[in-house]
């Protein structure tokens, strides 16, 4: 199994708070995140999910309190690659073009070992307009891991999948991490997914971490597992504020809206 390789602190976050004007999106969060770790990161729609990972990203900044990737302060200097639900790939570049992207001449065969490692290598020469949702997003998977980086942030990447493709990306993006020893932060609004791959899972509520659930199952995962099903069972009582939730409700369907 992999997982969180103890000690060593890739990322901290300390008293982050942040604010829109007078939307106080988060109001004081802490969180420490060790190598190898796989969080997933779920909350009600609007929760500041996607403000979150931004500032871990380098791409937004916190109104107050630090956060230091290996010890020193992100400011727009992240070392983490980001992988949003659209993919944003570049239409007007092939698919090996978009893998290479910031890659420096020579890069062909780390981008052709990547591209066959998602299954696409036949598909290097199309345009991203030809590919379905699901092999668009493992262009945008392969072209976040190109750069190996030590921090793999996951912006609700299977969101427009269906139900089967979202499965299969499961399964790849579960075998990469083992493969690649990255550390990865997902947010998503599926608990089963987050409970599917993460080795922690985080909700997020009124600008605070309101559950830190440890998911202390062996991988490749069982859906239909006891501490599966009780697992998504309690993140979910959490983040609706229900007595219970029925294990065979749908939990996107109960997120939804
Ligand atoms: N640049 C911005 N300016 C003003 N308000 C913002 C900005 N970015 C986010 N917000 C607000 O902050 C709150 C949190 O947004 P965020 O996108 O982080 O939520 P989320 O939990 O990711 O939501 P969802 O699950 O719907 O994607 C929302 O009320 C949003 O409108």
């Amino acid at each position: 199994m992999a997982a969180s390789k103890g000690n060593e602190t890739v990322l901290e976050l300390s008293g982050i708070q942040k604010s829109f004007g007078s939307l106080h999106v988060l109001k004081n969060m802490d969180l420490k995140v060790n190598k190898g770790d796989f969080i997933a990161i779920v909350g009600k729609s609007g929760c500041g999910k996607s403000t979150l990972l931004r500032m871990i990203a380098g791409l937004e900044s916190p109104t107050a309190g630090g956060l230091y990737m290996n010890g020193k302060p992100v400011k727009g200097n992240s070392l983490a690659k980001i992988m949003f639900q659209d993919g944003r790939l570049l239409p007007w570049k092939t698919v090996e073009q978009n893998v290479g992207l910031g890659l420096k001449k020579g890069s062909h065969d780390k981008i052709a070992s990547l591209l066959k490692r998602v299954g696409l290598m036949e598909r290097a020469k199309d345009w991203p307009g030809v590919l379905s949702g699901g092999q668009r997003q493992r262009v945008a998977l392969a072209r976040a891991l190109v750069h190996e980086p030590e921090l793999l942030l996951l912006d609700e990447p299977l969101g427009a999948l269906d139900a089967l493709t979202r499965i299969e990306m499961h399964q790849l993006i579960e075998e990469l991490w083992k493969e690649k020893q990255f550390t990865a932060i997902l947010v998503t609004h599926d608990v089963e997914e987050a409970v599917a791959l993460a080795n922690r899972v985080i909700v997020i509520e009124e600008g605070r971490i309101a559950l830190h659930q440890s998911i202390n199952l062996p991988y490749p995962r069982q859906r239909e597992h006891p501490i599966f099903i009780k697992s998504v069972s309690r993140i979910l009582h959490q983040i609706l504020g229900t007595e219970k939730v029925s294990p065979n409700q749908e939990p996107r369907k109960l997120l939804e809206g």
